[in-house]
């Protein structure tokens, strides 16, 4: 058994000044800890997208016959799609968003006893990238690696094997769907089984992935002008899935458009490249940087399925990809050893293992 992402932060404690939430929902004004300004993340007031701007993430159709372009398209020019006919039962999306519901919806004292630990990936808490903001992020997260029957049975001494069950399923069709977008995708650039060994096309053995599920809950919020739920971040997967309750929030990034709200439709999940996938395309696929904001009347749920090749595979641009002119973009790195560099340099970690041209 390769190693799991479970002990990938071991040697990289985040020590938060914060270890857990206040109560959100007592709070009549937002307090300053979580109020952010452009000093804070550079990106807070980037280009808000102007109201004219009828322009976000295509819905793509996966029974379309040319799906394929679709996404590949996407991929280049967003980084990030919406996908509808993806054959994710609805009602197994609404047993998870339940689910979410109802963990965030425990008591603190019942949550922060599955609390992350320092060292660890799985359990309730912020997310792991707020340690390098000075400001508070306006949710709270649960992440799953693993099994999760050990954290489930803390927060639900009664029901966590109906939960447990639900999850399982949840994984099982969301890694089948991410193999088959991945390569939809690689398929557009021309790129094929052969060309990349270490991943099999054969959709009964995708033993060679693994990932992670990050639930996440933005409660209603006074002042959602000055607060922020999720930084600006990428994801540093092959690619992320994400299901968002019927509450807008997510928003992505483009260099000429801004901040560009990703709008929730019912019944389709968004995908995401993330750094890995970006890599392994030479660069074609943009790793899109994104961010969730909050509002003032709804709580916004999400559910994130992150996921990426096995602890031990070492991802480089397909060679396919690469002019024979010219090295390749990135060195080869592995999840692990990226998400470690991650954890340590944030955002500048993509650009550490880029090889820089000479001239
Ligand atoms: C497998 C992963 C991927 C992680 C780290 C680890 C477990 C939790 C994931 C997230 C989820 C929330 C955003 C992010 C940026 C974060 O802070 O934690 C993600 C991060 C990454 O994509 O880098
Ligand atoms: O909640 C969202 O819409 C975004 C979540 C996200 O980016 C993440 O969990 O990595
Ligand atoms: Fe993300």
């Amino acid at each position: 058994m390769p190693a799991m992402l479970t002990d990938v932060f071991r040697g990289h404690p985040i020590h938060l000044p914060h270890s857990h939430q206040p109560d959100f929902t007592s709070l009549r004004e937002l307090p300053d800890s979580y109020s952010w300004t452009p000093k804070d993340d550079i990106l807070f007031a980037a280009a808000p997208s102007p109201p004219t701007a009828v322009e976000t993430i295509p819905l793509i159709d996966l029974d379309h016959p040319d799906a394929a372009n679709q996404i590949g398209h996407a991929c280049r020019t967003w980084g990030a799609f919406q996908i509808a006919n993806h054959g994710v039962p609805l009602s197994l999306l609404q047993d998870v968003e339940f689910l979410t519901g109802s963990l965030f919806g425990l008591p603190v004292q019942r949550k922060l006893k599955a609390a992350r630990s320092d060292t660890g990936v799985s359990g309730y808490g912020v997310a792991r990238i707020a340690s390098f903001f000075n400001k508070q992020m306006w949710s709270e997260g649960f992440t799953i690696t693993g099994s999760p029957l050990n954290d489930f049975r803390k927060l639900w001494p009664q029901h966590h094997l109906n939960y447990c069950d639900i999850v399982e399923e949840y994984e099982e069709r969301m890694k089948k769907l991410a193999s088959k977008l991945m390569w939809l995708a690689l398929n557009s650039l021309g790129v094929s089984e052969e060309d990349v060994e270490w991943a099999s096309l054969n959709s009964a053995d995708l033993s060679w992935a693994q990932a992670a599920l990050q639930l996440n809950h933005y409660p209603v919020c006074p002042e959602p002008d000055r607060a922020m739920g999720l930084a600006a971040h990428t994801d540093s997967t092959l690619l992320t899935i994400l299901y968002q309750n019927n509450t807008a929030g997510l928003q992505v990034f483009r260099d000429d458009l801004g901040w560009i709200t990703v709008p929730p439709v019912p019944g389709s999940l968004v995908v995401n490249v993330g750094d890995l996938f970006h890599i392994l395309s030479n660069g074609l696929f943009k790793s899109v940087l994104h961010r969730a904001r909050v509002n003032q009347t709804r709580a916004r749920l999400s559910v994130d399925f992150l996921w990426g090749p096995q602890s031990d595979i070492k991802i480089s641009p397909v060679p396919k990809l690469v002019s024979p002119l010219e090295s390749p973009l990135y060195r080869s790195v592995t999840w692990k050893k990226y998400l470690q560099t991650k954890a340590t340099h944030f955002n500048k970690a993509l650009s550490m293992i880029r090889n820089h041209r000479e001239e």
